[in-house]
């Protein structure tokens, strides 16, 4: 297998983009531009309008990286057609489901490997995988016949994720400090669930504010309602990157 693709980023603010509207999407774009190390895109927004979709949102604000979190779950053959498909998006991250397990999870990261050497793309999409979604608690998981609790899970799927190639995992910030206690500083940690001291969780269970994320070891900070749903959604970017700036400058984190 190729050497694993571990992205780095300055700025780890993340703005999750959830909506259908691509006019809204663009102009969040440009909103937060100044202020985010990235975009993402995910199942909402691409259903509604798919690749042209993701590049016209692009054209708002192409110095950003795109995340782009689809969440493959499926056989192995097919998670690496859709991974091929998306390809020529170039996103910087992609996301698949741990639990789709070893075989679908390598497939992902060859086949993500293998399009960007095709299309000539410097660096190729680097894969992460979702271990438990940030809106479970451990009795969701019970429910699903998963073993909790929900750290545990976590762990499991995140030694099952970094063996078979991912280039990290997507968890929530509760698990942060104990998944690099055990895996160290190289696996990216992409972490959602992040709510502002004042902010309404809505449907996220296992949150943090975004210092206490960043303090944890967060890589990439995922944000969205609390941006996106804010009066003044490049106001509410410029201060949640501020509040992860002080957060990395206490910890020594860069
Ligand atoms: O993969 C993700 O990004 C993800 C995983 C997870 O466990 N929880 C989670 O909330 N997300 C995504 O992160 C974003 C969080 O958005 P807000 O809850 O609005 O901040 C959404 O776009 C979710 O799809």
């Amino acid at each position: 297998m190729s050497k694993i693709n571990r992205p780095r980023f300055d700025n780890p603010l993340f703005v999750a983009i959830d909506t259908i509207d691509v006019q809204r999407a663009a102009s969040l774009a440009k909103a937060v531009a100044a202020s985010a190390g990235g975009i993402k895109l995910g199942l909402e927004f691409f259903m509604a309008n798919g690749i042209d979709g993701v590049h016209r949102v692009r054209a708002a604000a192409p110095d950003l990286p795109l995340f782009l979190d689809l969440k493959f779950h499926d056989i192995p053959n097919t998670v690496a057609g859709a991974v091929r498909a998306v390809a020529p998006l170039a996103p910087a991250l992609l996301t698949i489901h741990a639990s789709g397990g070893p075989a679908m999870i390598k497939a992902a990261r060859e086949a993500a490997a293998e399009a960007a050497l095709r299309l000539g793309i410097d660096r190729a999409p680097a894969v992460v995988a979702v271990t438990v979604l940030t809106s479970m608690d451990d009795t969701d998981l019970m429910s699903v016949g998963q073993r909790g609790p929900a750290s545990d899970q976590v762990l499991r799927l995140t030694d099952t994720a970094l063996a078979h190639g991912a280039a990290g995992i997507v968890c929530a910030p509760t698990e942060l400090v104990r998944l690099r206690a055990r895996f160290g500083a190289q696996p990216l940690m992409v972490v959602p669930g992040i709510r502002p001291a004042d902010a309404a969780r809505g449907d996220q269970k296992r949150v943090m504010t975004p210092a206490d994320a960043r303090a944890g070891g967060a890589d990439v900070l995922v944000v969205g309602r609390p941006i996106t749903d804010a009066a003044d959604p490049a106001q509410a970017a410029a201060e949640i990157a501020a509040e992860i700036a002080a957060a990395a400058e206490l910890t020594g984190a860069a």
